[in-house]
C-alpha cells in the first residue's frame, strides 16, 4: 500500500479548501492513498475496511452467554477508545427497508429542483422544527436538499474560477435548503413505523452497552441524552464530481452530537485514525461518536474525525441519524469515571451542539470549549 502523508488534525480543520486552493494546495491530493487509478475512483483506496465491527445482537440478546457479552463489550470498549466509531451488525434492520430508505432517497434527490424547493427549509424553519418535532423524538426525518444539477453547476464554477472550490454540505447549508415531510410521506405506514422504532433500539443497545463497557450503570448514558433526546435523519446527496482532487463531498469533521448512525449507499466516507484516513463498508450501518460521547466517557471514547471523498463517475447517498441529548440539558463526564486517581477531563455542558455548530462553519472543532 502506498504511503500515507497526513496533516494533524488541527491543521486539516483550520484551513478551508477555498484557502486551500488559493495556496495552490490541494484538498485531498497528499492526503489519499493513490492505487494508480484515477482519484475519483476512490473505492479502490483500499478494499477490505478495517473498522471494527460490533454485532449489537450478542450485546442484547438473551440467548448470548454472559461469556460472549462480555467479549463482545470489550471489542466495542476497544473500539470507541481507539477508532471512535465501529460498523454494527445484528441490529435487526432488514436489508429491505435500508435499501428502501436508500432508493427513496435516490428518488427524492432526481426530482426537478422546483419539486425539492417545496421541501427547502430555511436555518430558522429548521430551528422550529427542532423544537417541536425533535422534542417527543417522533419520526423527525429533515434531510438537506442538495440539487445534483445545482450542485454540478456550483462545483463547474468553483473550478472554473479556480478559488471557489465548496464542499457540497457547505454549499447545501449556505443555501439553508431542509427537507423534512417528503421522506415521511414517501414511505408507506409499515415503513414510518418501522424505521423510528428500529433507529430507537440501536440507540438503546448501543447506550447501555457503552455503559456496560465502561462497567457503569447500564442507564446512565441514557438519563444524560434525557427523555427527549433527539434523533434527527439528514438525507445527504453527492453527485458526481469532475474534479475530485480539488473537491471534497463533506470536509474533515467530528460530530457535534452524541453520536451518529450513517446509512450510505456507496464508498467514500473515511474515518481519521492515527493520521491515516481509513473506508469504511458502504453496506454496513456506521456507528460514530460525537463529541457529546467523548465528553460524557470523559475522553475514554473518541469523537473520530471524518470525512467524504468525491467521486468522478458516481453519485452517493447517506441518511445520518444524530442523536443528541434533550435540548436545555446538562451532560458531563460519568461520576464513575473521574473517581480517584482519574482526572476530570471535560466540564459540564449544556446545548454543546449549538457551540458545536459555530465552530463547524468556521471550520474547527469546538471540543476545546469543554476542557476542564
Ligand atoms: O455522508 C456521510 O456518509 C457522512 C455524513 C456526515 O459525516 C455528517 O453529516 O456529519
Ligand atoms: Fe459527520
Amino acid at each position: 500500500m502506498a504511503a500515507f502523508s497526513v496533516p494533524p488534525v488541527e491543521v486539516l480543520l483550520s484551513k478551508r479548501v477555498q484557502e486551500m486552493v488559493l495556496h495552490g494546495e490541494e484538498p485531498l491530493g497528499p492526503y489519499i492513498c493513490r492505487s494508480g487509478k484515477d482519484v475519483g475512483e476512490n473505492e479502490d483506496i483500499m478494499s477490505t475496511s478495517p473498522v471494527p465491527i460490533i454485532d449489537l445482537n450478542r450485546l442484547c440478546s438473551s440467548k448470548i452467554s454472559d461469556k460472549e457479552r462480555e467479549e463482545e463489550l470489550e471489542k466495542l470498549r476497544s473500539a470507541l477508545s481507539s477508532w471512535g466509531c465501529f460498523q454494527g451488525i445484528g441490529h435487526g434492520i432488514s436489508a429491505s427497508f435500508l435499501d428502501k430508505i436508500r432508493q427513496v432517497s435516490k428518488e427524492f434527490f432526481k426530482q426537478p429542483i422546483e419539486e425539492k424547493n417545496k421541501y427547502a427549509k430555511t436555518v430558522i424553519d429548521f430551528k422550529v422544527m427542532e423544537l417541536t418535532l425533535f422534542r417527543n423524538t417522533v419520526s423527525p426525518l429533515i434531510g438537506l436538499i442538495v440539487s445534483s444539477s445545482m450542485c454540478s453547476l456550483k462545483i463547474e464554477d468553483s473550478i472554473i474560477s479556480g478559488h471557489k472550490c465548496q464542499y457540497h454540505s457547505d454549499w447545501a447549508f449556505q443555501l439553508h435548503k431542509l427537507i423534512s415531510e417528503y421522506f415521511a410521506y414517501s414511505f408507506n405506514v409499515d415503513s414510518i413505523i418501522e424505521r423510528p422504532e428500529k433507529m430507537k433500539m440501536v440507540t438503546e443497545i448501543t447506550s447501555k452497552a457503552m455503559a456496560k463497557s465502561l462497567n457503569l450503570e447500564e442507564n446512565c448514558f441514557l438519563e444524560q441524552f434525557g427523555k427527549q433526546a433527539q434523533l434527527a435523519a439528514r438525507f445527504n446527496y453527492y453527485s458526481p464530481c469532475q474534479r475530485p482532487d480539488l473537491v471534497l463531498g463533506l470536509k474533515p469533521h467530528a460530530d457535534g452530537t452524541g453520536y451518529t448512525i450513517i446509512l450510505q449507499d456507496d464508498v467514500g466516507l473515511q474515518v481519521l485514525k492515527d493520521g491515516k484516513w481509513y473506508p469504511k463498508d458502504p453496506t454496513a450501518l456506521l456507528v460514530l461518536m460525537g463529541d457529546q460521547m467523548e465528553i460524557m466517557s470523559n475522553g475514554i471514547f473518541n469523537s473520530p474525525v471524518h470525512r467524504v471523498l468525491s467521486n468522478l463517475k458516481k453519485d452517493r447517498v447517506s441518511v445520518a441519524m444524530f442523536y443528541t441529548p434533550e435540548v436545555g440539558k446538562e451532560i458531563g463526564p460519568e461520576d464513575g469515571l473521574v473517581n480517584g486517581d482519574k482526572a476530570k477531563i471535560y466540564k459540564r455542558v449544556k446545548d454543546y451542539a449549538e457551540t458545536h455548530w459555530k465552530f463547524y462553519q468556521r471550520g474547527m472543532r469546538a471540543l476545546h470549549t469543554a476542557h476542564v
